[in-house]
């Protein structure tokens, strides 16, 4: 029977890639050819049982504590290959197959991949045919938990539920919601589960995630009547005999109709997300949990916050546990709120941080050890876990009270604000006037900001990091550097230049290392996708801008050219989208401030005799929230804040800003709404297809992307006049701008040059076929 108890402590996930990045050096040693399967096997399969060896250390000692919530590349696609979704009819699916799905080969193009719920992790979207069976592939768990269990450890086989999977698939061509295949599905599901049962396995995880978002696929109540029909079918079966006992945990925000359905089905665990922000948002919640849940049901409580860096406030979480077993839940288990593949490994190896920063942070590690500490505070009371408090108590009590978190000067120019929505004065029809100045030709041409980062700069950078190059030698480099860029625009007959962003590593920590109000770590990366890791900054305290961050840059590109430099800012949304961000105020707070801190470059870089700003915003569609009715508030600060950093330019200034990476036709008024005069956006690889949405609702000026800088394919003339020639079809030419999709830093000039050729050949072709209309 104590095989059946949920563990007092677990967490919903934990990072894959290995505290030195071990996976992803494997990875892409195996990709390149410089290690053989049978070496990165070894690795992958070393990596495992050392992280389950770690997370046993941390404290998750219970049987089952452990999640397997391991992955090569994707725990979408590794779920779609157990269960069938993808793989088609074979038995097993080699490695190599797998990373074909993910990255495409020589014969077919990869799955899309896009971001998982709210976060900046990437997920692989499985294809779901019309028919065709879906072949369970239990051997990919099993073999998981086997070499578990040799090395001594009893973990969590972990899977994405039926319903999020479905949910977060598309169909492939000519195919029906892929929702509709969910009966068969789930009858996949039962395979695998039968067979662990066959093992002896007693706890699966399947994770449910899509009942807390409103996904376009289906009605939050549609989804939820779903979830009744997979885990009614699934949780029919004879526990131990049939099935192990199921945990289903539901990650990133509240379950509505979901929860009436989960808590019916009566999983023998149910996981909740309780999470600071999602309690904010949704007050109510643990009482309505509460309420749901019935006595054979272990409710997992997800207090410890997986997705932000800062220390809990165990006292305070602690009241959230108690306010449950107050209310009559018998069966509690500590858990994360989602899982801890959002944060770096451990706040232990930043030793470059302020020593009193450092103890405000919680990375996975610590998040570990709060959950447990929790659990034994719950259970045999604080002074059980007197330690684990005393290091909370602290931490909280000497961030409220620092001067690294709270700046009055900051707070007091914040408060002079107006509030609500601002406006740049004039409006566009008249700053269209004042920026006739500007002498721009018809269908005027320009880059989205960065060149190629060659490996000179790269090496200039990391030379300059290490010391090696003094800082007046490496500011040589680097103008040396621009002053190609500005050489070869020039040659190009590119309208309006820009000086290539050699300086920048990274379009948001850049900015991050020169505001006050940030840290950077060392260490701190977080998976973004497949092998690809960031190390997003921290905002931990009030923000401002010491000095004048790009003037210089600007400044000396406009002296190499009689044509416009655009100077080149990131806003406020993205900067704070690819960031973790503070947890004591509003992200709409750190927003004004940091539209602030910008607003004032933008006067700097004015004065420096730049007449063309550009204020990307490719993060904006990233932090729309999950739930509907949260998304219009968001985007009112959200284009609040931007705003606030063009609202003193001066009229013949003009402002453009650039956003890519994801639809936009859901937020397309927000986007108008920004009151740029000029907007960049992605758009060849669908075609201009959106161009549809922007006629009703934009009226400035607009260069729809007409170069897909994600491939290496150099656009013929040919092509790149036919997406002019659409684009005019909805925007007239006295608005439209010609530009690639984004930045040009991942390409090499190998393509760069003869592609911006092309454009701007492209663009003189369409000009000279307008002119007769004159
Ligand atoms: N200005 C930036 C660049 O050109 C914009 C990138 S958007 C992801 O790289
Ligand atoms: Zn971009």
């Amino acid at each position: 029977m104590s095989a059946h108890t949920f563990p007092a402590a677990t967490i919903e996930g934990y990072p894959r890639v290995g505290p030195n990045r071990e996976l992803k050096k494997a990875l892409e040693s195996y990709w390149a050819g410089r290690i053989d399967a049978g070496t990165f096997t070894s690795t992958a399969h070393s990596l495992r049982v050392d992280t389950y060896a770690r997370l046993r250390n941390l404290g998750l000692t219970g049987d089952y504590a452990i999640p397997a919530d391991v992955a090569l590349y994707d725990q979408v696609l590794e779920t779609a290959l157990t269960v069938g979704l993808l793989g088609g009819d074979a038995d097993e699916v080699p490695l190599d197959e797998e990373f074909a799905l993910a990255r495409g080969n020589a014969e077919r193009a990869p799955l899309e991949m896009t971001k998982w719920f709210d976060t900046n992790y990437h997920y692989i979207v499985p294809e779901v045919a019309e028919a065709g069976r879906f072949v369970a592939r239990p051997d990919r768990v099993l073999s998981l938990v086997a070499e578990a269990r040799a090395a001594g450890h009893t973990v969590r086989p972990y899977l994405v539920g039926p319903v999020t999977l479905l949910a977060l698939s598309k169909p492939a061509e000519g195919a029906g919601n892929p929702l509709e295949r969910l009966a068969e599905l789930t009858e996949s599901y039962r395979v695998v589960l039968s067979s662990l049962a066959a093992a002896g396995v007693d706890w699966i995880q399947l994770a449910e995630p899509a009942l807390t978002a409103d996904l376009q696929v289906a009605p939050d109540d549609r989804l939820a009547d779903h979830a009744a029909t997979a885990y009614g079918t699934l949780l029919d079966a004879r526990v131990g005999a049939e099935r192990p006992n199921v945990l289903v945990t539901t990650p990133y925000g509240s379950l509505r109709a979901g929860l009436d359905a989960l808590t019916q089905a009566a999983p023998e665990a149910l996981h909740v997300d309780l999470a600071p922000a999602t309690l904010a948002t949704d007050p109510e919640y643990p009482r309505r949990v509460a309420a749901a849940v019935g006595p054979e049901t272990t409710l997992v409580a997800g207090v410890v916050d997986g997705r932000n860096v800062w220390a809990a406030d165990l006292r305070e979480r602690l009241t959230v546990l108690e306010s449950l077993r107050d209310a009559g839940v018998e069966k509690l288990s500590v858990s994360s709120s989602v899982s801890l593949l959002h944060v770096p490994h451990t706040v232990a190896v930043e030793t470059k941080l302020p020593v009193d920063v450092a103890g405000w942070l919680s990375f996975a590690d610590e998040k570990i050890g709060e959950a447990t500490a929790l659990a034994t505070a719950l259970n045999d009371g604080t002074v059980a876990a007197a330690d684990a408090f005393a290091r909370s108590d602290r931490a909280v009590r000497t961030r409220r009270e620092s001067h690294r978190t709270h700046d009055e000067a900051v707070q007091a120019r914040v408060a002079e604000l107006p509030e609500g929505a601002v406006q740049r004065e004039p409006a566009f029809a008249g700053r269209v006037e004042a920026q006739k100045s500007l002498d721009l030709p018809e269908l005027p041409t320009t880059t989205i900001g960065s060149f190629p980062q060659t490996a000179e700069v790269r090496k200039a950078r990391a030379g300059h990091r290490a010391g090696e190059l003094t800082d007046a030698e490496y500011e040589a480099a680097l103008k040396e550097e621009i002053r190609s860029v500005i050489d070869l625009q020039e040659r190009l007959g590119l309208d309006v230049l820009v000086h290539g962003e050699p300086e920048r590593n990274d379009m948001v920590q850049y900015f991050a290392e020169l505001l006050d109000g940030f840290v950077t770590t060392e260490f701190g990366w977080v998976q973004s996708y497949g092998s690809r890791c960031t190390r997003p900054p921290l905002v931990i305290g009030d923000v401002s801008r010491p000095e004048a961050m790009t003037v210089e840059w600007a400044r000396y590109a406009q002296s190499l050219s009689e044509k416009h430099v655009k100077g080149m800012l990131t806003g406020p949304v993205t900067i704070l989208a690819w960031s973790f961000t503070r947890d004591d105020v509003p992200l709409s707070v750190s927003a004004d401030q940091i539209a602030l801190a910008l607003a004032d470059e933008v006067a700097d870089l004015e004065n420096a005799g730049i007449r063309i700003i550009q204020i990307d915003e490719p993060a904006l569609r990233e932090l729309l929230p999950l739930r509907s009715d949260a998304r219009a508030s968001y985007l009112d600060w959200a284009v609040r804040s931007f705003r606030l950093v063009a609202l003193d330019a001066k009229p013949d200034t003009q402002i453009h800003t650039h956003l890519c990476y994801s639809e936009f036709g859901q937020i397309i008024e927000a986007v108008a709404a920004l009151d740029a005069d000029v907007t960049s956006i992605e758009a060849a690889r669908s075609r201009m297809e959106l161009l549809g949405d922007l006629e009703d609702s934009f009226t400035s000026e607009i260069g729809p992307g007409i170069w897909d800088i994600h491939s290496p394919r150099v656009p013929s003339v040919g092509e790149l006049s036919e997406l002019i020639k659409a684009a005019l079809v909805n925007v007239p030419a006295e608005r439209l701008w010609i530009n690639p999709d984004c930045g040009l830093k991942t390409r090499g000039y190998a393509e760069v040059e003869p592609a911006l050729r092309n454009l701007v050949l492209a663009r003189d072709l369409v000009a000279e076929s307008l002119q007769p209309v004159k």
